[in-house]
């Protein structure tokens, strides 16, 4: 339903003052309530598309929609958005209280309204009580809190974060993704959230945006994603993966080192020059002779749940293994994995063309 569509951009271009392109003809549909990642290396565009929903740049091409409308012109203070930015913004000269009910100042609303909905903001956030803290006596999860309090104070639609937890320590921030999906999930709103970090996208978002160098390489679910990433790209940057050069025979035939292999792709030319892809964890450690693929054992390191292997084939290939099994650096090992196991990516093969071979595709089966 077009209803649920709260956000719209239209093959939105962008072009600072040189004549490069930071985003090409970036279309997608973000729904209501949901928590959506944009995921990418840095400079590859998401922070100029969180500041376009923001209202702060204008596309300098195609539209941008809110709630059925094209607000390219609206100004940010007139927009449902509120932005968590990387340093939380707090001001450091007032309290916890203070930062909270700054935009409501603004606004000037009545006195006894703000203690009520800075009290309620800090209570959905777990920091009921910290009131008169100075933000200069607040840990970094906690000043995280704040931010957030203070970005929902106004009861915006849609909340953006632009990687809000990168100033965090590892354990700190594995605690905020809960947190941070949780407290989504309580809100309702639509949030945005900016990051490099692919174990957080994985973790916490309803549908990813994979972006490059201004072009949204692949979207979907964590799970789609991680499982049938469309190009060499997506699938190096989303987790680790062994990547080699191959050759589609026929449908369900692949070839890569030098031998045939089951697999359960097809829609290509016969013939076609692909990349495969196997992850590290779908590589089973057997006997060389029971292996389909026979590697020497470079480097072992224990990872705690697994032991992460680099093997090399006859050909030079590496290939990562995670095996609950240790191996003996050195060794000739065979690996062994599934059909299932082969990912198959066209050269070249933009989503949609992707999205429209594996309709036909599956449609034939
Ligand atoms: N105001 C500006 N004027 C000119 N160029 C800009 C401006 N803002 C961003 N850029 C350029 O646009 C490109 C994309 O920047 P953007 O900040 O959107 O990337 P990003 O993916 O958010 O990167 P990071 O993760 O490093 O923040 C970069 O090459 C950047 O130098």
């Amino acid at each position: 339903m077009e209803n649920d569509i709260i956000i719209r951009f239209d093959n939105v271009t962008k072009i600072y003052n040189s004549d490069t392109k930071v985003l090409q003809d970036v279309s997608f549909e973000l729904e209501r309530g949901k928590f959506y990642t944009l995921l990418g290396p840095s400079g590859c565009g998401k922070t100029t598309i969180l500041r376009i929903i923001a209202g702060f740049e204008k596309p300098t091409t195609g539209n941008v929609y809110m709630n059925g409308k094209v607000v390219n012109d609206v100004p940010a203070n007139e927009r449902q958005v509120n932005t968590v930015f990387q340093d939380y913004a707090l001001f450091p000269h007032l309290n916890v209280f203070e930062n909270v009910a700054f935009g409501l100042r603004i606004k000037k609303v009545k006195e006894s309204e703000i203690k009520t909905r800075v009290a309620e903001a800090l209570k959905f956030v777990n920091l009921a009580g910290y009131e008169n803290r100075e933000i200069t006596e607040m840990s970094g999860g906690q000043r995280q809190r704040v931010a957030i309090a203070r970005a929902i104070i106004n009861d915006p639609e849609v909340i953006l974060l632009d990687e809000p937890l990168s100033a965090l320590d590892l354990k700190l921030r594995t605690e905020m993704q809960y947190e941070l999906r949780e407290l989504q999930q309580r809100l309702g709103k639509t949030f945005i959230f900016v990051t490099h970090d692919q174990e957080e996208a994985l973790a916490m978002s309803d549908e990813i945006f994979v972006l490059n160098e201004g072009i949204i390489q692949q979207s979907g679910t964590p799970v789609d994603i991680y499982d049938e990433p469309i190009n060499r790209f997506v699938a190096d940057f989303i987790g680790e993966s062994n990547i080699v050069d191959g050759v589609m025979l026929e449908d369900y035939k692949v070839k890569f080192t030098g031998k045939v292999f089951d697999c359960v792709d097809g829609g290509m030319k016969p013939n076609e020059k692909i990349d495969v892809v196997i992850r590290p964890e779908d590589l089973h450690m057997t006997t060389p002779e029971a292996g389909k693929i026979v590697v020497r054992v470079d480097t072992q390191l224990f990872r705690g749940v697994h032991y992460e292997l680099s093997t090399y084939d006859k050909d030079g290939n590496e290939w990562l293994v995670h095996s609950l099994k240790q191996a003996e650096v050195g060794a000739q090992v065979g690996l062994d994995f599934d059909p299932e196991a082969i990912h198959i990516m066209r050269l070249n093969e933009t989503e949609e063309e992707f999205d429209a071979r594996i309709e036909a595709y599956t449609n034939e089966v």
